[in-house]
C-alpha cells in the first residue's frame, strides 16, 4: 500500500535571496505492510497538467534493500504512450518513475518488460499478442500504464478479444495520467491530491474496473488518422456485430463531435482547453445559425426494460460509467469510484448559449444536473437509432471512450454493462 501526503510546501529561498515560489509535494511508497518504503519530493508544474519533476528520493532507514516490495508474484509491465497527452510520457518515466521502481525494487526493476508505444494500435497490439496469452494462462500481471484514457481502453479491448480459460486472471493496472483529459484515473481519484499515481505503485490493493459493451450495426466503421481514413470494428465472437469496449463514455451529439473535432494534432497542441475550443465551434456555427437539432430515436434500460425518450431531436446524449471527464468536469456527480454504476445526461436541441451555460455548471461540481433541462439518471444501457433521420456522416458520429465511430444512415448503435472481470484498477 502506499499514500500520499499531498503536502504543498515552497522551496525555500534562492541563491539570490529571492523566495522561491516552485511547490513541491511529498508522495510516501508503502510496502504490503503499510510501512513506509521511500518518499519522493516532487516539483510540482506551474501548469497543473503538466507533469511534476523528482526532486528527491528518500529511503526509509527500516527499509531492508535485500528484496523488493510486493513485486514477487507479479509479472510486471510498463506501457510508455509516447503520443498521449504532452507527448511526456517517456520523459515522466525516465525521470521519475524509473528512478522510484528501482529504488523501490532495487534488484527486480531491471527485469520490468518495457514497451514504448511506436503506432497508434501498439497498445492493442501488445494486449492481444503478449499481455493476454500471459493473463489468459493464469499469470498475474501489474501493467503500469503511463497514457491517457486511450491507452487503458486498447488495453481492455485487446484483453476482452478474446475467449478466455477459467485461469483468466485480471492484470492489475496502475494508471500513470499521461494522457490529456484522463477522466479514469481522475474519477477514480475523485476529490484527491493528484499524485500522478505514483502512490499505486506499491500499492497491493485493487478493484475490478467496470466496463461496457457498445455494439454497432454493420455498417459503422472507426474513423482513424483524424478521420482521413476509416475501418471495420472488431466483431464481437458471440454476437457476430461490430464492437467496442469501454469504461468511460459513450456518447452522441455534441460531445462525440466536439471530441472528434477536436482530435487533430493541431487542436491536441492545446490540451485539455482543446474540447473548450471545439464546444465553441460547434455551438455558434459560422452562419450565426443554431447549433444543430441530432435526430435519431433513442432508447434507455432499465433492468431489462427499454424505454424510448419522448423527443426525436437531442443536442446531448452521453452514458458514462465514471464521474469526471477531465479532473474539473463532473459529468455524472452520482457516479462513486468503479461503482459499475451507469448514468444517462441528456439535454434536448438549444442555443448556443444555453448549451454553454449546462456545460460550464459541469465545471462547477456537477451542478448542471439540477437544471430541468438535463435529464440525469442511472441506467443500464442505451440504444440509439438513426432510422434515416440524419443524412449526413458527421452527425451520426458516436464516441467510446473517446475513439470516434461513424454508424451508417440506418444504422444503431447499442450500449449495456458488460459483466466481465477484464482488468482491476490498483487504487491506494
Ligand atoms: N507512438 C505513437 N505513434 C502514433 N500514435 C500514438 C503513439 N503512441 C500513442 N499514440 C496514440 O495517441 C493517442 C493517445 O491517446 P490517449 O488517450 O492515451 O491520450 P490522450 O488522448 O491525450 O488522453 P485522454 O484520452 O485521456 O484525453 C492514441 O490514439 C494512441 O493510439
Amino acid at each position: 500500500m502506499a499514500d500520499s501526503q499531498g503536502v504543498e510546501h515552497p522551496a525555500g529561498k534562492k541563491d539570490d535571496g529571492q523566495q522561491d515560489a516552485t511547490k513541491h509535494m511529498t508522495v510516501t511508497l508503502r510496502g504490503p505492510d503499510t510501512s513506509p518504503v521511500i518518499e519522493a519530493i516532487l516539483e510540482l508544474d506551474e501548469d497543473a497538467t503538466k507533469h511534476p519533476r523528482l526532486a528527491k528520493i528518500s529511503k526509509s532507514p527500516t527499509e531492508n534493500d535485500d528484496d523488493d516490495v510486493s513485486s514477487k508474484a507479479h509479472e510486471t509491465h510498463v506501457i510508455i504512450s509516447v503520443g498521449s497527452g504532452h507527448q511526456t510520457a517517456a520523459a515522466f518515466y525516465d525521470k521519475c518513475v524509473g528512478p522510484l521502481l528501482a529504488a523501490v525494487y532495487p534488484t527486480q526493476h531491471q527485469t520490468l518488460n518495457v514497451h514504448t508505444t511506436t503506432s497508434a494500435t501498439s497498445v492493442l497490439e501488445l494486449a492481444n499478442n503478449v499481455l493476454f496469452p500471459r493473463a489468459n494462462e493464469g499469470k498475474l500481471l501489474r501493467i503500469i500504464v503511463l497514457s491517457g484514457d486511450g491507452g487503458v481502453i486498447d488495453l481492455v479491448n485487446g484483453l476482452s478479444a478474446h475467449t478466455t480459460s477459467p485461469s483468466y486472471t485480471a492484470p492489475q493496472v496502475v494508471l500513470l495520467p499521461l494522457g490529456t483529459a484522463n477522466a479514469l484515473y481522475h474519477s477514480v481519484n475523485a476529490g484527491k491530491t493528484n499524485t500522478w499515481g505514483l502512490d499505486t505503485l506499491t500499492s497491493s490493493h485493487s478493484r475490478p474496473l467496470p466496463i461496457f459493451t457498445a455494439s454497432f450495426s454493420s455498417g459503422a466503421r472507426l474513423l482513424v488518422d483524424e478521420a482521413r481514413s476509416e475501418e471495420e470494428l472488431p466483431i464481437d465472437p458471440s454476437s457476430g456485430q461490430p464492437t467496442l469496449h469501454g469504461a468511460v463514455v459513450c456518447s452522441w451529439g455534441m460531445h462525440a463531435s466536439l471530441v472528434a473535432d477536436s482530435d487533430t494534432a493541431e487542436y491536441r497542441k492545446f490540451g485539455v482547453e482543446r474540447f473548450k475550443m471545439a464546444a465553441k465551434e460547434a455551438l455558434y456555427p459560422a452562419d450565426s445559425s443554431a447549433p444543430h437539432a441530432y435526430k435519431a430515436k433513442v432508447s434507455v434500460l432499465h433492468g431489462e426494460e427499454w424505454k424510448v425518450l419522448e423527443k426525436e431531436e437531442h443536442m446531448y446524449t452521453l452514458a458514462t460509467m465514471v464521474s469526471n471527464l477531465e479532473q474539473p468536469f463532473c459529468i455524472s456527480p452520482h457516479s462513486k469510484p468503479l461503482d459499475g454504476s451507469m448514468h444517462l445526461v441528456h439535454f434536448g436541441p438549444t442555443s448556443g448559449d444555453e448549451a454553454m451555460r449546462l456545460m460550464t455548471l459541469a465545471y462547477q461540481g456537477g451542478k448542471h444536473i439540477e437544471e430541468p433541462a438535463i435529464t440525469y439518471e442511472a441506467i443500464d444501457g442505451l440504444r440509439i437509432e438513426f432510422g434515416g433521420l440524419e443524412a449526413e456522416g458527421r452527425w451520426r458520429r458516436v464516441c467510446v471512450d473517446g475513439k470516434i465511430v461513424r454508424v451508417e444512415e440506418d444504422g444503431w448503435v447499442e450500449l449495456r454493462k458488460d459483466p466481465r472481470r477484464v482488468v482491476d484498477i490498483v487504487t491506494v
